[in-house]
């Protein structure tokens, strides 16, 4: 390899500033033109300019890259994922919208899916969530319960290893404690946020970059990401054949229906429609599908 060559892994994002952990150094980097192309999680090759700054000449080929999109354009929430924990809580009320929209993101890009659901100290509203994520365990995505306040030491336990040599990305509503877990897996959490928030110049009070913690007492290439919450999961990028596998639950049923081309909506002697009816397909489901349908037709790039 020639001098100041390097290679990387994308730990933090802000605009068009990006930082890379190299051997743990980090380096302030920048991309080559006008390219926005890069992604938390992404493994980089680097020429180093400065002490402390590097231009980005190539990014590694993705195993998963995980999108959110609007109408107008996709946004990369994270490379190169192993898998997503979408925390609920408890209390305040969750939605299901982003649960689900999570879970076909996931299922979309390849990365396993699983649920956390804490404050399970907040006894009095534990049974109705325990209720309202059994559709999504039977439809096998696991769901574990912790208490991030209550009981640190059992969250950490019950984590801890399901992170081990994965790459995960913690994703929820605000309010549901998605920070609290991350400090109690990643000790320096805050510190590293405001090295990471110094290094990127994103002025004083912004914590809402996504960023990359590397796990290292938990075995080589652990790390967890931590995505600013957010009430919007477009995916307007999914195309309706996407879409359709994604729903983990029509499979068993996608290759039934009456005309090849489906959409699953209202068409007669539908495969889809007829399970749904017998309460196979929960309708909440069925709805965001045709939701999503409905988005992916309006996308505008
Ligand atoms: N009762 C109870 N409260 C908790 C638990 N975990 C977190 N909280 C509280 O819930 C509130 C939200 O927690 P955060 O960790 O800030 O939640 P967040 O999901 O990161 O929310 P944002 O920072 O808004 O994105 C705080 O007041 C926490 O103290 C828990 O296990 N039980
Ligand atoms: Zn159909």
């Amino acid at each position: 390899m020639s001098e100041g060559k390097l290679t990387g892994i994308i730990i933090a994002a802000h605009g068009r500033h990006y930082l890379a952990d190299v051997d743990g150094a980090k380096l302030q980097c920048v991309t080559r033109g006008k390219k926005t192309n890069v992604a938390v999680g992404d493994i980089v090759h680097l020429t180093r300019t400065s002490n402390d700054q590097a231009v980005i000449d190539r990014i590694e080929e993705r195993k998963t890259l995980l999108y959110r999109s609007d109408q107008y354009k996709s946004k990369l929430l994270a490379a190169n994922l192993t898998q997503l924990f979408i925390v609920v809580a408890t209390e305040p009320g969750f939605a299901d919208d982003l649960i689900s929209r999570s879970l076909v993101a996931a299922d979309a890009a390849g990365i396993e899916a699983r649920i956390i659901l804490n404050k399970t100290d907040v006894t009095a509203s534990l049974d109705r969530a325990r209720e309202r994520l059994l559709p999504y365990s039977s439809m096998g995505y696991p769901v574990d319960e912790v208490s991030a306040r209550a009981e640190p030491e059992h969250a950490v336990a019950t984590l801890a290893p399901l992170l081990a040599g994965q790459s995960s990305i913690l994703i929820g509503q605000s309010g549901m404690g998605k920070s609290s877990l991350i400090n109690l897996l990643v000790p320096d959490a805050d510190i590293a946020v405001r090295e990471i928030s110094a290094a990127l110049d994103t002025g004083k009070h912004t914590t809402t970059f996504t960023r990359l913690y590397k796990l290292d007492e938990l075995g080589a290439n652990s790390s967890i990401i931590d995505s600013p919450g957010f009430q919007e999961f477009g995916l307007y990028h999914l195309s309706e054949g996407m879409l359709e596998r994604a729903f983990r639950e029509f499979q068993p049923y996608l290759g039934g229906c009456k005309f090849y081309n489906c959409r699953h909506l209202i068409e007669p002697q539908c495969a889809i429609l007829q399970a749904l009816s017998e309460g196979k397909i929960a309708k909440m489901r069925h709805t965001l599908y045709g939701q999503l349908l409905h988005e992916s037709a309006q996308t505008l790039y």
